[in-house]
């Protein structure tokens, strides 16, 4: 699905050969700073490469219209990304992007039990908590029915016991809907445990991808 030939990114990456296979959940483990939200963002084009190619379907990144490739690879970033609004305001937000209709309060409430947020759709998402917030950020990205999605540290702020399950959900949602994830997560754990493939970032460089 992704292929990365000699990418070079300022003094930050530098990417020799790295496959990332469709409909499976890849993991990339990394000490901070060691470019992995880089390597996200060089996945949906919000970074470009100094030098080498990245390859999306075998096409180059670069020669796809930019809002088409991120209305199918979508990123889940760090910081939770919360709108004015209700949950239910801030779900919608996901289908209007997409140019969809909206959907029954029982689908956005399902997508809200993926990402193990129990609220009302009416609760006011200014007030929720850090934890809370960045759920409700999952539940709008998985509700925008991408091809991939890109999910940086889904559970930083979260319980371990709230992360398994959310972590397990995303993984059951890709598996029964096709979906390709690729997650940067600071535990060797859940990457061992729900990867299929791994890959391990060292200062800027692949270290190993299996
Ligand atoms: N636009 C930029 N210009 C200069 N340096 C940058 C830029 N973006 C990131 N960096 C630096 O590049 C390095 C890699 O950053 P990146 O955010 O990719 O790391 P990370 O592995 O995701 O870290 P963390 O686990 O702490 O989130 C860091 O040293 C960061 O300070």
């Amino acid at each position: 699905m992704f292929k990365l030939e000699k990418v070079k990114y300022k003094d930050i990456l530098d990417i020799d050969n790295l496959r990332i296979k469709e409909n499976i959940v890849t993991c990339i483990l990394g000490q901070s700073g060691s470019g992995k939200t880089t390597l996200l963002r060089l996945l949906n084009n919000l970074k470009s490469p100094d030098g080498g190619t990245v390859y999306y379907n075998d096409n180059d990144i670069l020669d796809i219209n930019p809002v088409n490739l991120r209305r199918e690879v979508i990123m889940l970033s760090q910081n939770p990304v919360v709108f004015d609004g209700t949950i239910r305001e801030n779900l919608n937000l996901a289908l209007e992007f997409k140019e969809k209709e909206r959907v029954s309060d029982d689908i956005l409430n399902k997508y809200l039990e993926i990402s193990n947020l129990n609220k009302s759709l009416d609760t006011n998402a200014k007030n929720l908590s850090g934890g809370e917030k960045q759920r409700l950020s999952l539940a709008r990205v998985l509700l925008s029915d991408g091809e991939v999605y890109l999910l940086d540290e889904p559970s930083s702020s979260l319980d371990d016991e709230t992360e398994r399950f959310v972590i397990k959900s995303i993984v059951d949602f890709a598996k029964n809907n096709n979906k390709t994830v690729i997650m940067v997560t600071h535990s060797v754990k859940i990457a061992e445990e729900y990867g299929k493939d791994i890959i391990r970032i060292n200062k800027g460089s692949v270290i190993d991808d299996r």
